[in-house]
């Protein structure tokens, strides 16, 4: 059994592997790509609070703001990339799920279905990932700079455990809300018969994708929950391969 002088060396190799690997050229983008997505973010703030005070309503927030939340969304499928060729230690899975459900709801419905986007639960969850965001993206910068304030630490592995609830709860209310008006549409559906021969129902996709939160998001939640003792109490986490 190796003795703990010879853990700490072990661990201490293992840093140092780990800091040679990670180029300067990759901690560049990394911080460029950062610093991009918290100013992106910012950007959105202040744009929906700067209508809700010149509105004083949140009806037609939504629109004003779509065209950049939909870029910077979309433009988060990069992180999906970063943990596939390694350059981040995250799970390509778990990054994955989080962009993906991200845009599908940006893209195939917040955006796709007008009538709901004036609902509350659009507002919330847009608040909660505004928040979310700017905290974790300032989090990877300051880390990448060594300059990482303790409070924005704690904020990245504590805001999370409401924050993501009511996310979920903001998202699937307003999946919810779509449902009546994708029925009555028939949006995105293809009805037989047709020269494919083949049928699809985007109501029912909509119901599945409400169903798949119920295995999905535990994962995502004791992911975090995981990454919370690791970083905030020390423990040491082994993690399953993807
Ligand atoms: C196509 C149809 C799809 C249908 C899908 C169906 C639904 C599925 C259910 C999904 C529910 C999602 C709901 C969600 O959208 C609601 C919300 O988001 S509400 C807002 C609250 N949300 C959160 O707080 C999100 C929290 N979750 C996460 O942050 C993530 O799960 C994830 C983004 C994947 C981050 O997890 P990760 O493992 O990366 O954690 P860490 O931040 O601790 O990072 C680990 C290490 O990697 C380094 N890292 C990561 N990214 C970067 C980067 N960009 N730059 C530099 N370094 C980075 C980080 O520093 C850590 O390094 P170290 O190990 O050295 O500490």
């Amino acid at each position: 059994m190796a003795s703990s002088e010879e853990d700490g060396t072990v661990e201490e190799k293992e840093n140092n592997n780990k800091k040679r690997t990670k180029s300067a050229l990759t901690t560049a983008w990394l911080t460029f790509y950062n610093i991009a997505m918290t100013a992106g973010w910012l950007v959105l703030a202040l744009a929906m609070m700067r209508f809700y005070i010149k509105k004083g309503t949140h009806k037609g927030l939504y629109r004003s703001i779509a065209r950049t939340l939909k870029f910077f969304q979309t433009f988060a499928l990069v992180e999906v990339g970063h943990c596939a060729i390694g350059i981040v230690r995250t799970s390509v899975i778990v990054t994955g799920v989080q962009v993906c459900s991200r845009i599908f709801m940006v893209w195939f419905v917040a955006s796709s279905i007008r009538q709901i986007q004036n609902e509350e639960s659009v507002i919330l969850f847009l608040v909660v990932w505004t928040v979310t965001e700017i905290t974790r993206y300032s989090y990877y910068t300051f880390k990448l700079l060594n300059h990482l304030p303790y409070f924005i630490k704690w904020a990245r592995y504590n805001f999370f455990i409401v924050l993501y609830p009511l996310g979920v709860v903001g998202e699937l209310l307003s999946i919810y809300a779509a449902l009546p008006f994708v029925r009555r549409s028939g949006m995105f559906s293809m009805r037989l018969p047709n020269k494919y021969n083949v049928s699809f129902d985007y109501y029912y996709c909509l119901i599945i994708v409400m169903l798949s939160y119920i295995p999905l998001f535990p994962q995502l939640y004791f992911h975090m929950l995981r990454q919370r003792r690791r970083v905030l109490h020390g423990e040491v986490i082994v993690e399953k391969d993807d």
